[in-house]
């Protein structure tokens, strides 16, 4: 069996017919989802209430009242007040309201007349108000990376290249072609354009539904009206087109079809756009002769008072369109008949279901690309690294001056110690700091199955490290000469690659914690006392006799302590002192003896590597988890309670 992935068939009418026989696609999601070429989506009974605590009343975002109909070839705006559930109406009816215990949702989906079950992704895009890309790449990388991964690497080069052309023009994204994305921070493409983008890059797998959180927030006006002619144009192509829009122009409010008004978490009006005005006139909202439509109805569905109200009249008047709403004749499509049983249900249901649509190997290599090239562009960041390894070798340098009398023991140990804390607070500061922010855009990219987190997460790792090496070993090149480290053969070397390891293994503490936390803000709350930990266990400042019996674990798993300890180890081995001049302590001869007095003589420099490895893994294993386990996952619909369930559920309560 073949399906044709419909740039196949757009290319196809302009001629290129030999591209065209590259698209197809031996692939069962794109089947099904080319089965569903037009999506007609009506639904009813939307409900979703929050509970606040067991002795709150729970508060009802969405009313149970919300039902209607979105067709293909049709734009339908989602309109309201601020507050009022359109976001949560959006995000209910694609399925994708944010899993939460304090949460409950409840109503029926159909899709082309056949009821969808609850849990069910619908053959949809949903485009959030603000998406954020990878910065430093061009848009046309960022889409040619979504097209390997969602058309497979079946495709030629040329093929994909087509694919890529194609929708960037249909985006009107050609100009910005090779211009980095950019982000709040770097600059890149205008705010629109990054808009377009987000678009663009939901167009690749060609969904014949496409839900829009707000897309026309914070563009200017023409910035808007051409966002909304795209999506007009994309309807006109007989795709199902819902957007949530706040207070449009009427140029934008014009390119609508079917306009849906909540208010309260009420539905207001659902129908035909040109029809509106009259229904609000006919209900008792007379819109005056020289005001907009769209701003007009807004006013009706508001709690605030219109003129000459009173606040009973605007009570009166909310509750009135509320009912009417609730009375409107709204043809849902529904052939009732259609689900025979609930496996009919599922089967539906999971035909469509997302998984990744190229190889493992495949998302490993575009993905260990992608954060590679992300790392290697950000040239400002990278600056500013090198920056600070520089001036911090430098200050090093101009402080230590080693010697080989007995006074240069302790500055050896502290000096060891304070690039084994520094190289730890960098690299985890770091990788906190970027983590999170990239988490953000990797969760929506997890959540729509684009590839699997085992790949992403591995490519990730390992883009890391060429960076670690670079940056540890310029500072460790620097401060060496300048403070006088043993001159011994292959010790230099060593220094460097231990520096490196540790460097490594600080990194995967950041992503640990990166991998946990929800935010940035919470993984930044959480660095200090982790940090503190690492340093009071670090191997020298409590004894290991000392050590609470319940965190005696702490310092196997110590990221500073065994940085400290390989660094000292390396550089006290072989060494020898003189035995004159001031002195700290008993004399000690050889570097043999200074390691003993910090329990430190024991262990090699493979035990030490041989740990750090360990704790690298081991640390990278639960990042791993960490991710895996905080992947978003959304709330479950489940069908509206019919009356004499609602009887049952009380009546239990009493007994
Ligand atoms: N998951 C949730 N937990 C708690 N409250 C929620 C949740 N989802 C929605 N709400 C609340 O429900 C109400 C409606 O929110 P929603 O975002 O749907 O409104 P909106 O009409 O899109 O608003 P705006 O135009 O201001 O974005 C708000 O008071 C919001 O705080």
């Amino acid at each position: 069996q073949r399906s044709i992935v419909s740039w196949g068939s757009r290319l196809q009418k302009r001629g290129a017919s030999s591209v065209e026989d590259e698209i197809v696609v031996h692939d069962d999601h794109i089947e099904a989802m080319a089965g569903l070429s037009q999506v007609d989506l009506s639904f009813e009974g939307i409900e979703m209430t929050l509970n606040k605590g067991k002795h709150k009343e729970p508060k009802q975002i969405l009313d149970g009242s919300i039902r209607g109909r979105a067709r293909p070839g049709r734009l339908l705006a989602i309109m309201g007040p601020s507050g009022a559930g359109k976001s949560s109406v959006m995000h209910a009816l694609a399925g994708r309201i944010k899993e939460s215990s304090a949460l409950q949702l409840f109503g029926r989906r159909y899709v082309n007349g056949k009821e969808l079950a609850g849990d069910s992704p619908l053959p949809a895009a949903l485009i959030e108000q603000d998406v954020n890309f990878f910065p430093h790449m061009t848009v046309r990388e960022t889409l040619d990376f979504r097209v390997q991964l969602q058309l497979g690497s079946r495709l030629s080069k040329r093929a994909r290249h087509k694919v890529v052309d194609d929708i960037m023009e249909q985006l009107g994204l050609t100009k910005v072609a090779d211009s980095i994305v950019g982000n709040s921070k770097v600059r890149g493409i205008s705010g629109g354009e990054r808009k377009r983008l987000s678009i663009a890059v939901e167009m690749i797998a060609s969904p014949a539904l496409i839900f829009l959180d707000e897309p026309t927030s914070g563009l200017d006006a023409t910035a808007a009206t051409k966002l909304v002619q795209t999506l007009r144009d994309l309807a006109d192509e007989g795709k199902t087109i819902v957007a949530v829009i706040h207070q449009p122009s009427q140029h934008v409010f014009d390119k609508f079809d079917d306009i849906m008004l909540v208010s309260e978490g009420k539905l207001m009006y659902f129908g035909p756009r040109e029809e509106v005005r009259a229904y609000m006139n006919k209900y008792g909202c007379k819109a005056p002769a020289d005001m907009g439509t769209a701003e007009h109805i807004l006013d009706c569905v508001s709690a605030d008072l219109l003129e000459g109200e009173t606040a009973e009249d605007a009570s009166n008047r909310m509750d009135r369109l509320a009912k009417n709403a609730a009375n409107q004749n709204i043809d849902l499509g529904i052939a009732k008949t259609a689900i025979e049983s609930n496996s009919q249900l599922q089967r539906f249901s999971s035909g469509m279901s997302h998984r990744p649509r190229s190889s493992l190997l495949t998302q490993f290599r575009l993905l260990l690309q992608r954060s590679f090239r992300e790392i290697s562009r950000g040239k400002l960041v990278l600056f500013v690294k090198l920056v600070q390894q520089v001036t911090t070798a430098l200050i090093y340098g101009g402080i230590y001056s080693l010697g080989t009398n007995q006074a240069s023991i302790q500055d050896r140990f502290g000096l060891l110690s304070l690039i084994a804390i520094g190289t730890a607070n960098m690299a985890i500061a770091q990788s906190i700091r970027a983590f999170p922010r990239e988490k953000s855009i990797i969760s929506g990219e997890l959540a729509s199955r684009m590839y699997r987190t085992l790949p992403y997460f591995v490519g990730k790792a390992l883009a890391e490290i060429p960076l670690v090496t670079f940056m540890s070993s310029v500072f460790g090149s620097i401060l060496y000469r300048l403070t006088g480290l043993s001159r011994m053969t292959g010790k230099f070397r060593n220094f460097l690659g231990l520096l490196s390891m540790h460097g490594i293994t600080a990194e995967a503490t950041g992503l640990l914690i990166g991998a946990f936390s929800p935010s940035s803000d919470i993984a930044l709350a959480v660095f200090p006392a982790i940090l503190v930990i690492n340093i009071i266990f670090d191997g020298k400042n409590i004894s290991e006799e000392n050590t609470p019996r319940l965190l005696k674990w702490v310092p196997k798993i110590g990221l500073i302590r065994w940085g400290f300890e390989g660094l000292c180890v390396n550089e006290f081995e072989g060494l020898e002192f003189d035995v004159g001049g001031p002195r700290r302590g008993p004399v000690a001869k050889t570097g043999a003896d200074a390691l003993a007095r910090f329990g430190l003589g024991s262990r090699s420099l493979g035990d030490v590597l041989r740990a750090q490895m360990i704790i690298t893994g081991g640390f990278y294993a639960l990042s791993y988890l960490g991710l895996t386990l905080t992947r978003q996952r959304f709330q479950v619909m489940q069908p509206p309670l019919d009356n004499k369930q609602i009887l049952d559920d009380a009546k239990e309560k009493e007994l």
